[in-house]
Protein backbone atom coordinates (compact mmCIF):
# COMPACT_ATOMS: atom_id res chain seq x y z
CA UNK A 1 0.00 0.00 0.00
CA UNK A 2 2.01 3.61 -1.22
CA UNK A 3 -0.39 5.66 0.62
CA UNK A 4 1.92 7.12 3.88
CA UNK A 5 -0.32 8.60 6.63
CA UNK A 6 0.60 12.66 6.16
CA UNK A 7 -0.10 15.47 7.94
CA UNK A 8 -3.37 14.65 8.96
CA UNK A 9 -5.02 17.12 10.19
CA UNK A 10 -6.99 17.28 13.47
CA UNK A 11 -10.44 16.08 13.36
CA UNK A 12 -11.74 17.11 16.50
CA UNK A 13 -12.86 20.46 15.63
CA UNK A 14 -13.31 23.45 17.79
CA UNK A 15 -16.05 25.34 16.06
CA UNK A 16 -17.31 28.70 16.30
CA UNK A 17 -20.98 27.41 16.61
CA UNK A 18 -22.32 26.26 19.72
CA UNK A 19 -24.46 24.01 17.79
CA UNK A 20 -21.61 22.09 16.23
CA UNK A 21 -19.86 21.97 19.65
CA UNK A 22 -17.84 18.34 20.49
CA UNK A 23 -19.81 18.61 24.19
CA UNK A 24 -22.23 16.41 25.41
CA UNK A 25 -25.31 17.39 23.60
CA UNK A 26 -28.61 19.67 24.68
CA UNK A 27 -31.12 17.66 26.77
CA UNK A 28 -33.27 15.62 24.61
CA UNK A 29 -35.86 13.96 25.49
CA UNK A 30 -35.83 9.73 25.72
CA UNK A 31 -37.90 6.70 25.45
CA UNK A 32 -35.71 5.32 28.07
CA UNK A 33 -37.17 2.99 30.70
CA UNK A 34 -37.18 4.03 34.29
CA UNK A 35 -33.87 3.45 34.67
CA UNK A 36 -32.12 6.98 34.79
CA UNK A 37 -32.36 7.57 38.74
CA UNK A 38 -29.03 7.37 40.56
CA UNK A 39 -30.25 4.43 42.36
CA UNK A 40 -30.73 2.95 38.76
CA UNK A 41 -27.22 3.72 37.65
CA UNK A 42 -25.56 2.44 40.98
CA UNK A 43 -25.09 -0.96 40.33
CA UNK A 44 -25.25 -2.85 37.24
CA UNK A 45 -23.59 -6.43 36.14
CA UNK A 46 -23.69 -8.03 33.26
CA UNK A 47 -21.03 -10.35 34.00
CA UNK A 48 -21.86 -14.44 34.21
CA UNK A 49 -19.94 -14.08 37.63
CA UNK A 50 -22.76 -13.47 40.60
CA UNK A 51 -20.45 -10.65 42.11
CA UNK A 52 -21.04 -7.61 40.61
CA UNK A 53 -17.60 -5.33 39.87
CA UNK A 54 -17.07 -2.12 41.62
CA UNK A 55 -14.23 -0.44 42.28
CA UNK A 56 -12.93 -1.92 45.12
CA UNK A 57 -12.33 -5.19 42.66
CA UNK A 58 -10.23 -3.04 40.18
CA UNK A 59 -6.37 -2.30 40.13
CA UNK A 60 -5.22 0.20 37.61
CA UNK A 61 -2.33 -0.77 35.69
CA UNK A 62 -2.33 2.47 32.77
CA UNK A 63 -4.29 5.39 31.44
CA UNK A 64 -5.43 4.62 27.92
CA UNK A 65 -6.85 7.81 27.22
CA UNK A 66 -8.90 10.78 27.93
CA UNK A 67 -11.67 12.46 26.20
CA UNK A 68 -15.09 14.66 26.89
CA UNK A 69 -16.89 12.27 28.64
CA UNK A 70 -13.59 10.98 31.36
CA UNK A 71 -11.05 8.87 31.70
CA UNK A 72 -10.05 5.10 30.42
CA UNK A 73 -7.90 3.27 32.48
CA UNK A 74 -6.63 -0.75 32.10
CA UNK A 75 -7.43 -2.11 35.03
CA UNK A 76 -7.12 -6.14 36.12
CA UNK A 77 -9.80 -7.37 38.48
CA UNK A 78 -7.86 -8.46 41.67
CA UNK A 79 -9.71 -11.77 42.24
CA UNK A 80 -10.00 -13.36 38.43
CA UNK A 81 -6.95 -11.58 36.96
CA UNK A 82 -9.22 -10.54 34.04
CA UNK A 83 -8.09 -7.41 32.00
CA UNK A 84 -10.74 -4.90 31.74
CA UNK A 85 -10.98 -0.88 30.20
CA UNK A 86 -12.85 1.01 33.09
CA UNK A 87 -14.23 4.51 32.01
CA UNK A 88 -14.10 6.86 35.03
CA UNK A 89 -17.00 9.42 34.62
CA UNK A 90 -17.14 12.80 36.77
CA UNK A 91 -21.09 13.70 37.38
CA UNK A 92 -21.12 17.16 36.45
CA UNK A 93 -24.62 17.65 37.94
CA UNK A 94 -25.40 19.19 35.43
CA UNK A 95 -28.67 18.05 33.74
CA UNK A 96 -27.44 17.97 29.88
CA UNK A 97 -24.64 15.80 30.85
CA UNK A 98 -26.55 13.54 32.82
CA UNK A 99 -28.94 13.01 30.40
CA UNK A 100 -26.48 12.19 27.86
CA UNK A 101 -25.22 10.12 30.49
CA UNK A 102 -27.89 8.02 31.10
CA UNK A 103 -28.66 7.65 27.30
CA UNK A 104 -24.60 6.17 27.13
CA UNK A 105 -25.01 3.85 30.21
CA UNK A 106 -28.64 2.57 28.55
CA UNK A 107 -27.33 1.56 25.53
CA UNK A 108 -24.34 -0.07 26.78
CA UNK A 109 -26.58 -1.90 29.26
CA UNK A 110 -29.19 -2.52 26.21
CA UNK A 111 -25.98 -3.61 23.80
CA UNK A 112 -24.89 -7.43 23.29
CA UNK A 113 -23.36 -7.67 20.21
CA UNK A 114 -19.98 -8.92 19.03
CA UNK A 115 -19.48 -5.91 16.84
CA UNK A 116 -20.01 -3.86 20.25
CA UNK A 117 -17.50 -2.81 22.83
CA UNK A 118 -19.09 -5.02 25.83
CA UNK A 119 -20.31 -3.68 28.93
CA UNK A 120 -19.69 -6.06 32.05
CA UNK A 121 -20.53 -3.61 34.96
CA UNK A 122 -21.82 -0.08 35.88
CA UNK A 123 -21.10 1.29 39.20
CA UNK A 124 -21.81 4.72 41.12
CA UNK A 125 -18.72 5.64 43.48
CA UNK A 126 -19.96 7.10 46.80
CA UNK A 127 -17.96 10.45 45.57
CA UNK A 128 -20.38 10.10 42.47
CA UNK A 129 -18.00 9.30 39.99
CA UNK A 130 -19.68 6.75 37.35
CA UNK A 131 -17.22 3.52 36.36
CA UNK A 132 -17.95 1.34 33.19
CA UNK A 133 -16.36 -1.69 33.07
CA UNK A 134 -15.74 -2.88 29.49
CA UNK A 135 -14.29 -5.59 27.63
CA UNK A 136 -10.46 -4.55 27.06
CA UNK A 137 -9.15 -3.99 23.13
CA UNK A 138 -5.84 -4.58 23.31
CA UNK A 139 -4.62 -2.91 19.83
CA UNK A 140 -6.57 0.44 20.70
CA UNK A 141 -8.36 2.34 18.35
CA UNK A 142 -8.34 2.29 14.28
CA UNK A 143 -7.11 6.17 14.35
CA UNK A 144 -4.00 5.02 16.82
CA UNK A 145 -3.86 1.80 14.17
CA UNK A 146 -3.50 4.17 10.99
CA UNK A 147 -0.72 6.06 12.59
CA UNK A 148 1.09 3.47 13.80
CA UNK A 149 1.26 1.19 10.60
CA UNK A 150 -0.23 3.45 8.12
CA UNK A 151 -3.03 3.09 5.46
CA UNK A 152 -4.83 -0.55 5.38
CA UNK A 153 -5.33 -2.37 1.84
CA UNK A 154 -8.63 -2.56 0.32
CA UNK A 155 -9.36 -5.96 1.17
CA UNK A 156 -8.86 -4.74 5.33
CA UNK A 157 -10.75 -1.88 4.90
CA UNK A 158 -13.68 -4.60 3.42
CA UNK A 159 -13.41 -6.92 6.53
CA UNK A 160 -13.37 -3.58 8.82
CA UNK A 161 -16.83 -2.71 6.62
CA UNK A 162 -18.13 -5.62 7.38
CA UNK A 163 -17.57 -5.98 10.96
CA UNK A 164 -18.24 -1.93 11.58
CA UNK A 165 -21.71 -2.36 9.47
CA UNK A 166 -22.82 -5.70 11.26
CA UNK A 167 -22.23 -3.19 14.44
CA UNK A 168 -24.28 -0.98 12.96
CA UNK A 169 -26.87 -2.92 11.82
CA UNK A 170 -27.24 -4.43 14.80
CA UNK A 171 -27.65 -0.84 16.95
CA UNK A 172 -30.03 0.46 14.02
CA UNK A 173 -32.25 -2.36 14.32
CA UNK A 174 -32.38 -2.01 18.03
CA UNK A 175 -33.11 1.95 17.51
CA UNK A 176 -30.00 3.51 18.03
CA UNK A 177 -28.12 5.74 15.81
CA UNK A 178 -24.42 6.37 16.98
CA UNK A 179 -23.90 9.75 15.62
CA UNK A 180 -19.97 9.57 15.92
CA UNK A 181 -18.62 7.29 14.09
CA UNK A 182 -15.01 8.10 13.18
CA UNK A 183 -11.58 5.71 13.51
CA UNK A 184 -11.25 7.01 17.20
CA UNK A 185 -14.40 5.70 17.97
CA UNK A 186 -13.49 2.03 16.20
CA UNK A 187 -11.64 -0.38 19.03
CA UNK A 188 -9.27 -2.80 17.61
CA UNK A 189 -7.95 -6.05 19.39
CA UNK A 190 -5.28 -8.68 18.62
CA UNK A 191 -7.90 -11.17 17.09
CA UNK A 192 -8.34 -8.39 14.60
CA UNK A 193 -12.05 -7.81 15.82
CA UNK A 194 -13.64 -4.29 15.00
CA UNK A 195 -15.87 -2.51 18.05
CA UNK A 196 -17.96 0.09 18.26
CA UNK A 197 -17.58 2.20 21.20
CA UNK A 198 -18.07 5.15 22.94
CA UNK A 199 -21.83 6.24 22.87
CA UNK A 200 -21.14 9.90 24.36
CA UNK A 201 -23.67 11.23 22.13
CA UNK A 202 -25.89 8.63 20.46
CA UNK A 203 -29.19 8.39 21.10
CA UNK A 204 -32.29 5.99 20.75
CA UNK A 205 -35.23 6.73 18.85
CA UNK A 206 -38.43 5.91 19.57
CA UNK A 207 -39.52 4.52 16.47
CA UNK A 208 -37.63 3.56 13.61
CA UNK A 209 -38.50 6.60 11.13
CA UNK A 210 -37.71 9.05 14.11
CA UNK A 211 -35.12 11.88 12.80
CA UNK A 212 -32.69 13.38 14.96
CA UNK A 213 -32.12 17.13 15.14
CA UNK A 214 -28.95 17.09 17.79
CA UNK A 215 -25.71 18.71 16.60
CA UNK A 216 -22.95 16.79 18.34
CA UNK A 217 -20.27 14.65 16.81
CA UNK A 218 -16.94 15.31 15.16
CA UNK A 219 -18.01 17.65 12.42
CA UNK A 220 -15.35 16.11 9.77
CA UNK A 221 -17.07 12.91 9.38
CA UNK A 222 -20.77 14.75 9.48
CA UNK A 223 -23.07 14.21 7.08
CA UNK A 224 -24.54 17.18 5.01
CA UNK A 225 -28.08 17.12 6.34
CA UNK A 226 -26.18 17.63 9.66
CA UNK A 227 -23.60 20.25 9.22
CA UNK A 228 -26.34 22.44 6.95
CA UNK A 229 -29.49 22.57 8.62
CA UNK A 230 -30.54 25.90 6.99
CA UNK A 231 -31.19 24.35 3.83
CA UNK A 232 -31.74 20.51 4.73
CA UNK A 233 -33.83 21.38 8.03
CA UNK A 234 -33.04 20.61 11.78
CA UNK A 235 -34.56 16.79 11.93
CA UNK A 236 -32.02 14.31 9.98
CA UNK A 237 -32.20 10.72 9.28
CA UNK A 238 -29.53 9.66 12.00
CA UNK A 239 -29.08 6.32 10.39
CA UNK A 240 -28.04 7.91 7.41
CA UNK A 241 -25.50 10.00 8.75
CA UNK A 242 -23.96 7.08 10.36
CA UNK A 243 -23.91 5.78 7.16
CA UNK A 244 -22.09 8.43 5.94
CA UNK A 245 -19.41 8.62 8.73
CA UNK A 246 -18.88 4.77 7.82
CA UNK A 247 -17.75 5.90 4.04
CA UNK A 248 -15.93 8.54 5.51
CA UNK A 249 -13.92 6.59 8.07
CA UNK A 250 -13.16 3.74 5.31
CA UNK A 251 -11.73 6.12 2.95
CA UNK A 252 -9.51 7.55 5.73
CA UNK A 253 -8.16 4.16 6.44
CA UNK A 254 -7.53 3.11 2.72
CA UNK A 255 -5.85 6.47 1.86
CA UNK A 256 -4.19 6.82 5.28
CA UNK A 257 -5.18 10.84 6.31
CA UNK A 258 -8.73 12.66 5.99
CA UNK A 259 -10.06 12.13 2.69
CA UNK A 260 -12.43 15.17 2.06
CA UNK A 261 -9.31 17.44 2.02
CA UNK A 262 -6.13 18.01 0.56
CA UNK A 263 -3.35 16.35 2.57
CA UNK A 264 -1.82 18.67 5.34
CA UNK A 265 -4.98 21.09 4.99
CA UNK A 266 -6.53 21.81 8.18
CA UNK A 267 -9.99 21.32 8.40
CA UNK A 268 -12.17 24.57 9.12
CA UNK A 269 -15.43 24.88 9.18
CA UNK A 270 -16.14 27.03 6.14
CA UNK A 271 -13.75 24.05 4.22
CA UNK A 272 -15.63 21.25 5.27
CA UNK A 273 -18.53 23.10 4.56
CA UNK A 274 -17.85 23.57 1.17
CA UNK A 275 -16.61 20.04 0.45
CA UNK A 276 -19.14 18.39 2.50
CA UNK A 277 -22.43 19.78 1.28
CA UNK A 278 -21.33 22.54 -1.83
CA UNK A 279 -18.92 20.87 -3.59
CA UNK A 280 -18.16 17.38 -6.12
CA UNK A 281 -16.51 14.76 -2.62
CA UNK A 282 -13.14 14.12 -3.42
CA UNK A 283 -13.10 10.65 -4.69
CA UNK A 284 -10.59 7.27 -3.98
CA UNK A 285 -7.48 7.34 -5.77
CA UNK A 286 -7.13 5.56 -9.20
CA UNK A 287 -6.05 1.47 -8.84
CA UNK A 288 -9.05 0.52 -6.13
CA UNK A 289 -11.67 -1.96 -7.10
CA UNK A 290 -15.14 -1.17 -8.81
CA UNK A 291 -16.70 -2.69 -5.59
CA UNK A 292 -14.60 -0.49 -3.24
CA UNK A 293 -16.15 2.78 -5.33
CA UNK A 294 -19.48 2.32 -5.88
CA UNK A 295 -19.40 1.31 -1.90
CA UNK A 296 -18.29 4.70 -1.06
CA UNK A 297 -20.63 6.01 -3.23
CA UNK A 298 -23.58 4.69 -1.84
CA UNK A 299 -22.38 5.58 1.56
CA UNK A 300 -21.47 9.10 0.30
CA UNK A 301 -24.87 9.71 -1.10
CA UNK A 302 -25.32 13.83 -0.62
CA UNK A 303 -29.46 13.12 -0.58
CA UNK A 304 -29.37 11.10 2.72
CA UNK A 305 -32.59 8.90 1.19
CA UNK A 306 -30.40 7.81 -1.56
CA UNK A 307 -27.70 6.19 1.39
CA UNK A 308 -27.70 2.74 1.54
CA UNK A 309 -28.83 1.73 4.81
CA UNK A 310 -26.05 -0.66 6.92
CA UNK A 311 -28.47 -4.16 6.29
CA UNK A 312 -28.66 -3.23 2.36
CA UNK A 313 -24.73 -2.65 2.90
CA UNK A 314 -24.26 -5.96 4.10
CA UNK A 315 -25.15 -7.82 0.78
CA UNK A 316 -22.91 -5.04 -1.54
CA UNK A 317 -20.33 -7.04 -3.79
CA UNK A 318 -17.93 -4.97 -1.80
CA UNK A 319 -18.36 -6.80 1.82
CA UNK A 320 -18.93 -9.86 0.07
CA UNK A 321 -16.47 -10.64 -2.61
CA UNK A 322 -13.48 -12.34 -0.60
CA UNK A 323 -12.90 -14.52 -3.54
CA UNK A 324 -12.67 -11.25 -5.53
CA UNK A 325 -9.31 -9.49 -3.74
CA UNK A 326 -7.07 -11.51 -2.74
CA UNK A 327 -3.89 -10.27 -0.31
CA UNK A 328 -0.83 -10.08 -1.82
N1 LIG B 1 -12.68 -0.70 25.80
C1 LIG B 1 -11.51 -0.10 25.56
N2 LIG B 1 -10.39 -0.83 25.40
C2 LIG B 1 -9.21 -0.23 25.15
N3 LIG B 1 -9.03 1.11 25.06
C3 LIG B 1 -10.10 1.90 25.22
C4 LIG B 1 -11.40 1.36 25.48
N4 LIG B 1 -12.28 2.38 25.57
C5 LIG B 1 -11.58 3.50 25.39
N5 LIG B 1 -10.27 3.23 25.18
C6 LIG B 1 -9.19 4.22 24.97
O1 LIG B 1 -9.47 5.35 25.76
C7 LIG B 1 -9.53 6.53 24.94
C8 LIG B 1 -10.58 7.47 25.49
O2 LIG B 1 -11.85 6.91 25.28
P1 LIG B 1 -13.19 7.71 25.51
O3 LIG B 1 -14.30 6.88 25.02
O4 LIG B 1 -13.26 8.19 26.90
O5 LIG B 1 -12.97 9.04 24.79
P2 LIG B 1 -12.80 9.54 23.31
O6 LIG B 1 -13.58 8.69 22.36
O7 LIG B 1 -11.35 9.69 23.00
O8 LIG B 1 -13.38 10.97 23.44
P3 LIG B 1 -14.85 11.51 23.56
O9 LIG B 1 -15.56 10.78 24.66
O10 LIG B 1 -14.62 12.94 23.88
O11 LIG B 1 -15.45 11.28 22.20
C9 LIG B 1 -9.84 6.01 23.54
O12 LIG B 1 -9.36 6.88 22.58
C10 LIG B 1 -9.11 4.67 23.53
O13 LIG B 1 -7.75 4.87 23.18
Amino acid sequence: MPVVRRGRPHLNLQLPLTKLSHARPPRISLPLPPTSSTAAATQFNWSSSSAPISAADLDKIQVLGSGNGGTVYKVRHKETSEIYALKIINDKSNSNFRSQLDTEMEILRRTDSPHVVKCHSIFQNPSGEFGIVMEYMDSGTLENVLKSEGAFSESKVADIAKKVLNGLHYLHSHKIVHLDIKPANLLVNSKMEVKIADFGVSKILGRTLDTCNSFVGTCAYMSPERLDSLTYGENYDGYAGDIWSLGVTLMELYMGQFPLLPPGQTPNWPTLMCVICFSELPSLPKGVSDEFRNFIDCCLQKESSKRWSASKLLSHPFICKDSIIKEP
